[in-house]
């Protein structure tokens, strides 16, 4: 399972005093030199931490595989061109949000999200959704033609450990839902060392995307650490698959 690093809150450090530092981009190749598969950033439209430089930095530097979140908006659309990540990952944004509360309302969503996902998919990019662990929600990602869904795992991730395992079924069965239909599966937001485990023992699961409380924890122990501790924590959840 390949663990892609969000940088996103090394820029809100960086944004707290106006300056350069600390530096996004050099906090991706510190990831991906301590063993992460890929990097993730939210360019916001309030742009709140993530900046339209870094993403440019972020999407030429060499040897990085990017996966740009992104609201399905016609300007986010216009800059994800021009950058050509790898991969996107369509997410909801509410300005007033202190992060994101959620998935995206893929079924009642108006033409501008399957538009996005044609030009985005049309330019060779690899597409995912960000949704609930919703078969409903799975089924219109897959009607729109997108490659892959993002599951989002911050209700299961807030619970209290004891409270857990059937939000984690419900996610579970959501991965199994979304690989008959050939969709990859990724899944993120809110994820620790101890919630990953369950979320990497899911074998549908191909990518997680870790940033919060990996950038958080590098306080503490460093940052090439945070990443080793979250690689073993997510290799304990594969070997309990056998995958
Ligand atoms: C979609 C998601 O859960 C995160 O990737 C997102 O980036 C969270 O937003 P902030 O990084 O602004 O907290
Ligand atoms: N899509 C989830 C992500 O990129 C990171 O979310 P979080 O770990 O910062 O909550």
């Amino acid at each position: 399972m390949r663990l892609s690093v969000n940088v996103d809150h090394v820029a809100t450090l960086r944004n707290a005093r106006g300056g350069r530092f600390p530096c996004p981009v050099e906090a991706a190749r510190a990831c991906l030199a301590a063993g992460a598969d890929g990097i993730t950033i939210h360019l916001r439209e309030d742009r709140r931490h993530i900046r339209d430089e870094d993403a440019r930095r972020m999407a030429a530097e060499p040897g990085l595989r990017l996966n740009f979140e992104m609201a399905a908006t016609e300007e986010m659309v216009r800059i994800a061109l021009s950058l050509a990540p790898a991969a996107c990952c369509l997410v909801p944004e509410k300005r007033a949000e202190l992060t994101t509360e959620g998935g995206l309302d893929v079924k009642g969503a108006g033409p501008y999200l399957a538009e996005a996902v044609r030009q985005l998919a049309g330019a060779g990019i690899e597409v995912s959704l960000f949704v609930e662990p919703d078969p409903a929600q799975i089924d219109a990602v897959a009607a729109l033609g997108a490659q892959a869904i993002e599951l989002h795992t911050g209700t299961y991730a807030d619970a209290a450990p004891e409270a857990r395992a059937p939000l984690l079924a419900r996610l579970r069965a959501a991965a199994e839902h979304a690989s008959r239909l050939g969709l990859a599966c990724h899944a993120g937001h809110g994820l620790d060392y101890g919630s990953v485990v369950g979320i990497a023992a899911i074998p549908q699961v191909e990518e997680v995307s870790i940033g919060h409380f990996l950038i958080g924890a590098s306080v503490f122990e460093g940052l090439p650490g945070a990443v080793s501790r979250m690689r073993a924590a997510i290799a304990t959840g594969r070997s309990e698959t056998g995958h």
